[in-house]
């Protein structure tokens, strides 16, 4: 990202908006909010290979594995308001597991993007899916949205749940209503 260009956009939108970009407390605003959006979307500039950096560990262990309340922010495609949540993401290793905090890095990597939630919530499961060849991967995100509470509708307290659910998770009802019963615990 050129963060000269882009704290020149921000500098013209100010100007559009109404007020002054030269009066004191705006003097640097436009670059600190392109060093913003430049850490927002961060998740473009990464990859797969680079988060995962190799940490898959062979593992005879083939029970469900959980990690509950990732704390995600990410950007709606449409407004480009945030969204805050939390993502769950379950999977039942073959013979291989990831490394812990592989998983909250790859919810950060698509979640700083443009996103809408139901395409954040895939992108996790498929990727999950691919570096861990499991036998079932399940992702659960809720979240509010920003476009929808501080604008538009204005709805304080809705939220939105969405589900990525493959293999064991999405043949076998059992598995998939335990990790249900295991994330709302
Ligand atoms: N499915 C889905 N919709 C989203 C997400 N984020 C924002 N939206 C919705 O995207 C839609 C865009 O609708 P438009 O009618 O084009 O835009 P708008 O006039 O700003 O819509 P309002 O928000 O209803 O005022 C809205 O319904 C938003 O609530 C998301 O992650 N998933
Ligand atoms: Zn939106």
């Amino acid at each position: 990202m050129d963060i000269s260009a882009v704290t020149q956009h921000y500098r013209g939108i100010i100007d559009e908006i109404g007020e002054d970009a030269d009066r004191e407390g705006l003097l640097r605003t436009p670059q600190r909010a392109a060093k913003a959006m430049q850490f927002l979307t961060q998740g473009y500039q990464q990859s797969v290979e680079e988060i995962v950096n190799g940490a898959i560990f062979a593992s005879a262990n083939s029970e469900m594995v959980i990690v509950r309340d990732v704390e995600l922010y990410s950007m709606c495609e449409h407004h480009m308001l945030p969204f805050i949540g939390r993502a769950h993401v379950a999977y039942i290793p073959d013979g291989r597991v990831i490394g812990l905090s592989k998983i909250p890095r790859i919810v950060d990597m698509y979640a700083r993007r443009l996103q809408i939630q139901e395409n954040l919530t895939q992108e996790i499961g498929e990727t999950i899916q691919q570096v861990t060849g499991a036998v079932g991967v399940a992702v659960v995100i809720d979240a509010k949205h920003l476009c929808a509470m501080m604008r538009g509708v204005e709805k304080q307290n809705s939220s939105m749940t969405t589900s990525w659910m493959n293999g064991r998770f999405r043949d076998d009802p059992r598995t998939r209503s335990e990790f249900l019963t295991l994330i709302r615990s």
